[in-house]
């Protein structure tokens, strides 16, 4: 199959929309592709509203996109921007740091301002380390009193303050999805201003190219004539055709070597930390792998199933529970891409209340997964996180 050529010809950065549920997340994403594809027809593709958040068919030929990412240029920059479909996989893909991104876009209705879930993603965006935030005002052309706009964004600006983002410095654009994506001129700039804003305000972070590759798989693919694919976030080092790796965790760790590699459906010689990669992996069976595994240069990391950690109770108000959990507690426990269930041994302690933050608690898991110091997990119970942690042992 023959493939055009991914080219690094520009600084890639990972963002996405965050903000309550209806203030325009998806139509903004809409309305940011369709503007630049007006402007620069051969770097990008105008991506539709209904296009956005649902699983693809052509997810089988361009193997990198996976559902909610979306691809664009600025002249400056190549974005790899993720959209989430729902609060309660917002608010696990963040914690788990799944979805990092280098900055994030707030998206807040100047119809409505600052709504609960507005402050609750804020508020996770400083807990998970979200460098930068740049504010969306959307739906301005609903609002006819400028007094109003400003009262607005006066409101967000206070709201960033208090989770400890520069209120005063963030940028705040006035915008209107809708109206960009129906092609009126005048808000069309809007969103010209709103990327000039992310281009200038949030930073190219810097990438852990020279550590051990690793790739949490996301999916898995079965392409034929071609073999199994894996695809995933880069999060650190280098990957190069022909190099071998290893896929870790959930079962017998697998040995192959990468045959092939993809960028939003272009070929790659190299992929590196940052990039949303596809890994066409050599004798590798389809049901050899699975999302929650991840590919790893060869002996960098083992698989676990008993650690220490430190973990954070969330409260109601974040989303957590609204009751203690007690000791002989068993939650299902999210890394890198999946849940795997297991028991949590409190210590001594007889209750956790949410807001409780815990220094040593032990974990063991029903599955052995692909564990390092340092590494952050969700405690989640169904589709509700309920706790954060960080692994600070590894036991067996
Ligand atoms: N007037 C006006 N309406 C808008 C604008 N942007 C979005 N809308 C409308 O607001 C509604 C919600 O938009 P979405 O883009 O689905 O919002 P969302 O934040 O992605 O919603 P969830 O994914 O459900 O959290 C839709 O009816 C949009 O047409 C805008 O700039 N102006
Ligand atoms: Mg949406």
């Amino acid at each position: 199959m023959a493939k055009s050529q991914f080219i690094r010809n520009k600084p890639h950065v990972n963002i996405g929309t965050m903000g309550h549920v209806d203030h325009g997340k998806t139509t903004l994403t809409a309305a940011i592709t369709k503007v630049l594809a007006d402007r620069d027809p051969a770097a990008n593709r105008y991506v539709a509203f209904e296009g956005i958040d649902k699983a693809p068919e052509e997810a089988a030929r361009g193997i990198t996109i996976t559902i909610a990412h979306v691809e664009y240029e600025t002249p400056a920059r190549h974005y790899a921007h993720v959209d989430m479909p729902g609060h309660a996989d917002y608010v696990k893909n963040m914690i788990t740091g799944a979805a990092q991104v280098d900055g994030a876009i707030l998206v807040v209705s100047a119809q409505d301002g600052s709504m609960p879930q507005t402050r609750e993603h804020v508020l996770l965006a400083k807990r998970v380390g979200v460098p930068y935030l740049v504010v969306a005002l959307n739906k301005s052309d609903a609002v006819d009193d400028p007094e109003l706009l400003d009262l607005v964004e006066l409101e967000v600006r206070e709201l960033l303050s208090e989770y400890g983002f520069p209120g005063d410095e963030v940028p705040v654009v006035r915008v209107s999805a809708l109206k960009a994506l129906e092609g009126d001129p005048r808000w069309v700039g809007s969103i010209g201003d709103l990327l000039d804003a992310v281009d200038a305000y949030v930073p190219v972070p810097p990438r852990e190219l020279g550590e051990p590759f690793l790739m949490p798989i996301e999916n898995v693919l079965s392409i034929s004539g071609r073999g199994t694919v894996v695809t995933g976030k880069v999060e650190r080092g280098t990957l190069h055709v022909g190099e071998p790796v290893e896929v870790v965790g959930l079962g017998p760790t697998v040995a192959s070597v990468a045959t092939g590699l993809e960028m939003f459906g272009k070929s790659l010689e190299t992929a590196q930390a940052g990039d949303n990669a596809a890994v066409l992996l050599r004798g590798v069976k389809r049901e050899q792998v699975q999302r929650g595994q991840v590919v790893a240069l060869p002996g960098s990391v083992t698989p676990h199933q008993k650690f220490r950690a430190t973990m954070y109770a969330l409260t109601y108000a974040e989303g957590g529970r609204h009751t203690p959990f007690e000791a002989n507690y068993r939650p299902q426990f999210y890394f890198h891409t999946t849940d795997v269930s297991g028991g949590l041994d409190l210590g001594g302690l007889d209750l956790v209340m949410p807001g409780d933050t815990l220094d040593d608690v032990v974990v063991t898991l029903g599955k052995p997964v692909a564990l390092e110091v340092g590494l952050g997990f969700a405690v989640r119970e169904g589709n509700r996180t309920v706790a954060a942690g960080t692994v600070t042992h590894l036991l067996d």
